[in-house]
């Protein structure tokens, strides 16, 4: 469980975010949804200490992380898993490569062992017998599961995830969807998903914050949104009039 609370952040004369708190359960998708602009990745970015908070602070199961030193942090860090955007996968390694890339980094496995462990984590995210494939030999779609794939390999108890649909056809983002979904929930990660994906929201929503203007303007769970009232929120998940039609439908 990650609980925030008071979350300001400041870049000059840019108050970004305005007191967020919020709490976020293990084994559940919570989702951080809003319009550009709104703050989400800087939100992201301030739960994982990639951001310093202006203000505010963030608590890993209790544990106070914010003010801890660099060192301090080390044992919250190896608990963390990353998505981003992109995959950010190196390039000039192979698929095996780029998954034990964290356990050669922060775990104490001999190399066979961290060898089983990039083939489960493969298997596990339907890449077998991939191991020795380059990223450029890669699809979208296939990139994003290397990216889970080394995301889990440290067993992570909390798994942060920046737009894991952009640039993926609608098929296969639902494919990456229920992939976090069904690790979220097999190994109870506290999952932390920034999105502006619709289909993700209605799909695997089971706990979401909407930010508007840095601050918190809606929470509740894909059920709820479509029986919101609140018109900003209204407004970006019901954007176009199909959406529109269907909600009025429901
Ligand atoms: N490192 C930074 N330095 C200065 N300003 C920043 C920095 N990072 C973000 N900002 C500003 O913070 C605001 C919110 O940006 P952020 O990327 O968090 O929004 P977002 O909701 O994730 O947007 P998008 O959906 O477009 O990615 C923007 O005005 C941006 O210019």
């Amino acid at each position: 469980m990650i609980e925030i609370k008071d979350i300001y952040k400041t870049f000059g004369e840019n108050e970004v975010l305005k007191g967020i708190s919020a709490v976020f359960e293990s084994g559940k998708n919570n989702l951080i949804i809003g319009g550009s602009g709104s703050g989400k990745t800087t939100l992201l970015k301030c739960i994982v200490g990639l951001h310093e908070p202006t203000k505010g602070n963030v608590h890993f199961d209790g544990q106070e992380f914010t003010s801890m030193s660099f060192e301090e942090r080390v044992p919250i860090r190896k608990e963390i898993g990353m998505l981003f955007q992109n995959s950010a996968l190196f390039d000039s390694m192979t698929v095996e490569e780029n998954i034990m890339f964290p356990l050669n980094l922060f775990s104490e496995m001999s190399k066979s062992e961290k060898q089983d462990r990039a083939n489960f984590c493969l298997g596990r995210v339907n890449l077998k017998d991939k191991n020795k494939l380059f990223p450029a030999e890669l699809s979208g779609g296939m990139k994003k599961r290397v990216g889970i794939a080394r995301a889990i390999a440290m067993e992570p108890k909390y798994l942060f995830v920046d737009e894991p649909n952009s640039g993926l056809d609608p098929k296969t983002s639902i494919v990456i969807d229920e992939l976090i979904n069904e690790l979220t929930q097999e190994y109870k990660i506290t999952t932390v998903i920034v999105t502006h994906d619709m289909n993700s929201v209605m799909g695997i929503g089971d706990h979401i914050i909407f930010l508007h203007q840095g601050k918190k303007a809606w929470e509740g769970s894909n059920k709820d949104i479509a029986h919101t009232d609140n018109q900003e929120l209204n407004d970006f998940v019901f954007a176009s009039k199909f959406t529109q039609a269907a909600k009025d439908k429901l």
